[in-house]
């Protein structure tokens, strides 16, 4: 039978797991891939903020997108340079991470967002690619009500997207094919994994 001496019932100082960097979430895929639900998982799993990208849109692009005209590079550079100084502002404040969604469809994009942790070592980009086929996009844009951005847009963005390379070893993929659960689950264990790879173990110092 265990017995607890007057000891062994103070809880020693435990270790912790300490992350060595801060770290930019980027949900990144097509439209209706799921970005705003996995993102809005992640930020309120792991308390982090929030941005949704598309709502730092020009009124022009959201006007375009609406009238059924793809964005073009020229229409997406300042929205990108935008989203990623947000980003970092939201670390500058104090944050030990930032979700943020944005489509990314090109790898050009992405690299705009990876200036992030060149112009800092203290920050790390990670991209978590959202994987769905054409179709299956077009079935849950189809299904989706209220948003400017509509089905016949979908084929554009398949049209623009680049998917990630096996050489952008930030890019971690999500197949998103499963219901919102699994899905969450499965951006969930690409998010713990990086975390668990960059922490420190932490002793208590001894009084
Ligand atoms: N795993 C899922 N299973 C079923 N439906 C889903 C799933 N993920 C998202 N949806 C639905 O598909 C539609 C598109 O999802 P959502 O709006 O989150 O995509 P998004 O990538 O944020 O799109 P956008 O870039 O256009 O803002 C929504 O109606 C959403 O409810
Ligand atoms: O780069 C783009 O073409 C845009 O960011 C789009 O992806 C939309 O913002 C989004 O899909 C809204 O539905």
């Amino acid at each position: 039978m265990a017995s607890a001496t007057a000891a062994s019932s103070i809880a020693a100082p435990s270790s912790a797991a300490v992350p060595q960097h801060r770290h930019i979430w980027i949900i990144t895929g097509p439209a209706g891939c799921g970005k705003t639900s996995v993102a809005e998982y992640l930020a309120s799993t792991f308390t982090l903020p929030y941005l949704e990208g598309d709502s730092f849109h020009p009124q022009a692009n959201i006007e375009k997108m609406a009238n059924n005209i793809p964005l073009t590079d020229a229409d997406r550079w300042d929205w990108l340079i935008l989203l990623r100084d947000q980003a970092v502002a939201a670390l500058s404040s104090g944050a030990s991470g930032v979700v943020l969604t944005c489509s990314a469809l090109k790898r050009k994009y992405r690299d705009v967002i990876r200036v992030a942790s060149y112009n800092d070592n203290n920050v790390l980009v990670h991209f978590i690619y959202l994987s769905a086929t054409q179709e299956l996009l077009l079935q849950r844009v189809h299904g989706r009500v209220g948003h400017y951005m509509k089905d016949s847009m979908v084929k554009s963005q398949f049209d623009a997207l680049e998917p990630p390379t096996v050489d952008e070893r930030d890019v971690m993929s999500v197949d998103v094919s499963g219901d919102f659960a699994s899905v969450q689950q499965l951006a969930l264990e690409v998010v713990n994994q990086v975390m668990a790879s960059d922490a420190v173990i932490v002793q208590p110092t001894q009084a």
